[in-house]
């Protein structure tokens, strides 16, 4: 049987890496195989497109084709395969980014990216798609303790993630059979919680 694919979203510093771990140990507890990604990244050469989409200044339509060209090769070289052979899938993040931050944050025209989408990835979305929303200054907060280096889109203003946030909440509205809005601005054990409580709901009953 197909496997299952489930990606997480929000603006940066929501809390997405912090329970990602969480479902795939759930989903392991329940003898299924999981393959745990990213974007963008996931391969060897998408890991690279993602080192130059974080670093490197760059025009705003080259960043969203460069999106979705780690994506080709991430669903060639790991996601298709996996779902193929029956592997579910655990995503940090896919095409609701793009929508999200170059559309929402960019300002670029959803129209172009739904063509790229029908070219990338005809027929397939994931399964289940869990946005984690936060209020931007506290998602600033939360990356400015953590102490790394911010990269170029942790580097944008708070109006920049709030476009962001409220691109994400509109299509959780357009798709809420596949999008499930996670308030982030809770303990990670209350929102484990949650989640483990969606996937079971959604995917596994
Ligand atoms: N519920 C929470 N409450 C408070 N702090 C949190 C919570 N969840 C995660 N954090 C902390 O916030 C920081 C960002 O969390 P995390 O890396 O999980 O976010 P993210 O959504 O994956 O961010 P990015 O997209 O930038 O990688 C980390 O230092 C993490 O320990
Ligand atoms: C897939 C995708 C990602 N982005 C942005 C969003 C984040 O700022 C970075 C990835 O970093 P993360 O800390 O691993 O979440 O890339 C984007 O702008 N568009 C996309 O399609």
């Amino acid at each position: 049987m197909r496997g299952r694919f489930i990606t997480f979203e929000g603006i940066d510093g929501a809390g997405k890496s912090t329970q990602i771990e969480a479902v795939a140990e759930l989903l392991r507890a329940r003898a299924i195989d999981v393959e745990r990604t990213r974007e963008p990244g996931g391969t060897p050469l998408a890991e690279r497109l993602r080192e130059l989409l974080l670093h490197q200044a760059m025009h705003l339509e080259t960043e969203a084709l460069l999106m979705f060209a780690a994506r080709r090769e991430h669903l060639a070289a790991r996601i298709e395969p996996a779902l193929a052979a029956g592997r579910w899938v655990v995503c940090d993040r896919f095409s609701d980014a793009t929508y999200a931050y170059q559309v929402g944050g960019r300002g670029l025209i959803a129209a172009k990216f739904a063509a790229l989408e029908q070219w990338v990835h005809p027929g397939l979305q994931p399964d289940l798609t869990l946005v984690f929303d936060l209020d931007p200054a506290i998602a600033a907060t939360r990356v400015a303790a953590a102490g790394d280096a911010p990269d170029r889109f942790e580097r944008e203003q708070r109006d920049f993630f709030a476009r962001v946030r409220s691109a994400y909440l509109q299509r959780a509205k357009a798709a809420p059979q596949r999008i499930v809005v996670v308030d982030a601005d809770r303990t990670p054990e209350v929102i484990r919680a949650e989640i483990e409580a969606i996937v079971v709901e959604r995917l596994l009953r």
